[in-house]
């Protein structure tokens, strides 16, 4: 591989020791001249490395120029230390850069450069700025949302004591709302914001309010390209704007599953250096209505009665799930009905598959080039190419479909580990009527590194399309009795008469969207491959060893 040519090398100063720095268009790097020396010409890996630091011009955040920074004005440490060639650095500038921590955290760094010239110091100011002003993917301008009562109450004071400062520090402009009322970020997006001021929309809050975001863009983009979302055929329009989620809600599932933690300044950073994630959207509908979009879990059964009874429960804060969580699982209800679906076709892999989607996911990037192609062979609708629907029949503890693994604190690998962020379909995952010890070991391998669908009651699927009705929708006599006119009181006595039998009740749950409940239970959901972008990159691979200078020209 070629090496990019040196935009500048200087000797320059940091803490007291000299330093080699040299800039390309793709790093800055500086190497201890001392430690170096002793190496001269030496490729003792090991030692050379301690003394040289790289950093991709990526990952750099900001330069400034220090101002009045001379050792001699100094006072304290400086003072102290005997006079050195280094006390003829007076001038200086530093570089914030991005600095991995543990667990996929990232945090601002800097490095301040001593220079004995004010002109070495200009510069170099001016070179990294210019470096930095070709990075065309990095956004200028924000629009920028509060839910102040998300979580735990704290997306304001988040957002003004860890956000705010690194906007600006990366010289990024922002316009604050701080909402004042549910759907009045999605409102003001979809009718109201003068969008073409704006490189991406940020949401301070949980995956509720992420949700509401996503909504307004997404219809407001199928608003303006004329795309009628009530039709369950159409193609949608892709949204031109990155969404950046700063996580301050209660489970934060889609910022874990897009960026590896929950870290306010880590999802700050990613969208400071412009970082790119494509995402899968699902539409739900009942019959020729629009219900939701979702992009995480869409859940009937147990995770719709933990959501329908956690909502009595907000004043708890986060602890609501886990409380609404053990009750669900106690009263152990099971749902009748018919799944049918469409199975993903090509490379997508399987569910239980091992091939966990990261940072440039070979799949998601296949499964964008697939779609292109697929779209200038002239789009055919799914009828007409005669896929098979694949229908069951069952009584089901659960009904899920996970669009992403939904990783997030309670359970770090996620509903489905192996699902892609963006392939273009859903993990169906279908939970069987089972014992309560049968279901409860397989709750709790979502919190282990055990198998979860390594049950003979659960089935999963990778599918492009899905159908549930539920049982006393499709019942023939259910349906002849509502035709036939039966009053409310008829209805349900004639219900009890015929299920006293068989001992159950004909019962019915909720659809769990995204964390909201659907206000149908008979719907059909359609994945449209990757029509958001956010500002991530997907959960980077654990650091294996690598050579960290291969690019930089040192
Ligand atoms: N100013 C506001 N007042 C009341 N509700 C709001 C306001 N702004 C946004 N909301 C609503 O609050 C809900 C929860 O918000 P958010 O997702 O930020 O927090 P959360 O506690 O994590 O909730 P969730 O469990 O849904 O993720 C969202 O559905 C959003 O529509
Ligand atoms: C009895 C022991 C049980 C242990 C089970 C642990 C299983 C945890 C799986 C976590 C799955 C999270 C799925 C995320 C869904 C989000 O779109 C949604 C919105 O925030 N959250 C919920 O609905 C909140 C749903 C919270 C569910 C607990
Ligand atoms: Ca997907």
């Amino acid at each position: 591989m070629e090496k990019p040519s040196r935009l500048l090398c200087s000797e320059l100063c940091v803490q007291r020791r000299l330093f080699e720095v040299t800039l390309n268009r793709t790093a800055l790097a500086w190497k201890d001249t001392e430690i170096t020396k002793k190496h001269t010409g030496r490729a003792i890996y090991g030692a050379v490395k301690a003394g040289i630091h790289c950093v991709p011009v990526c990952e750099i955040i900001a330069v400034q120029e220090k101002e009045d920074d001379s050792p001699c004005k100094d006072t304290g440490k400086w003072q102290k230390v005997p006079p050195s060639p280094a006390d003829s650095y007076q001038h200086a500038f530093t570089v914030f850069y991005v600095e991995r921590m543990r667990q996929h955290c990232w945090r601002c760094s800097n490095v301040t450069f001593h220079c004995s010239e004010h002109s070495t110091c200009l510069l170099w100011v001016q070179t990294i700025r210019e470096q930095l002003a070709l990075l065309t993917n990095r956004p200028k301008n924000l629009l920028v949302y509060i839910n102040p009562y998300g979580g735990k109450q704290r997306g304001k004071q988040i957002y003004d004591h860890k956000v705010s400062p690194i906007f600006s520090q990366a010289s990024i402009s922002t316009d604050v709302i701080v909402t004042e009322r549910a759907n009045h970020a999605r409102d003001h997006l979809k009718m109201e914001a003068d969008l073409k001021k704006y490189d991406g929309v940020v949401c301070v809050g949980g995956d509720g309010m992420f949700s509401e975001i996503m909504h307004g863009l997404v219809s407001r983009t199928q608003q303006e390209a004329g795309v009628d979302d009530n039709s369950t055929e159409e193609t949608l329009m892709p949204c031109g704007l990155r969404i950046g989620i700063i996580p301050a809600g209660s489970t934060d599932c889609i910022c874990y599953a897009t960026v590896g933690s929950n870290d306010p300044v880590t999802s700050a950073l990613h969208i400071v250096v412009g970082d790119s994630q494509p995402m899968d959207v699902c539409s739900v509908h009942n019959e020729d209505h629009f219900l939701r979009y979702s992009v995480s879990l869409l859940g009937y059964g147990f995770y719709g009665d933990v959501l329908t009874d956690s909502e009595r429960k907000r004043w708890m804060g986060p602890a609501r799930y886990d409380i609404s969580g053990v009750k669900t699982f106690l009263s152990h209800r099971y749902y009748e009905g018919t799944v049918s679906f469409l199975p993903a076709e090509g490379n997508s892999g399987t569910p239980r598959d091992k091939m966990l989607c990261r940072s440039g996911c070979s799949i998601c990037q296949q499964s964008s080039s697939d779609d292109l192609v697929s779209k200038n062979e002239d789009s055919v609708s799914d009828a007409e190419c005669q896929d098979t629907w694949t229908v069951i029949r069952g009584k089901f503890l659960a009904i899920n479909a996970a669009s992403m693994s939904c990783a997030c604190p309670r359970s770090p690998k996620g509903l489905s580990p192996s699902a892609h962020l963006a392939d273009g379909s859903t993990d169906l995952i279908l939970v069987r009527k089972c014992s309560r010890l049968n279901f409860l070991c397989h709750l709790l391998r979502h919190t282990n590194k055990k198998d979860q669908f390594d049950h003979s009651f659960v089935e999963v699927y990778r599918v492009k399309q899905f159908r549930f009705t539920p049982r006393y929708q499709e019942c023939d006599s259910e349906v002849d009795l509502r035709e036939s006119g039966a009053t409310g009181k008829q209805f349900l006595s004639q219900i009890c008469k015929e299920h006293r039998a068989c001992g159950c009740m004909p019962s019915q749950s909720n659809w769990n969207c995204d964390g909201e409940i659907l206000p149908h239970t008979a719907i059909q959901v359609r994945v449209h491959n990757q029509l958001i972008k956010l500002f991530a990159r997907g959960i980077e691979e654990q650091p294996v060893f690598e050579d960290p200078f291969a690019h930089c020209a040192i």
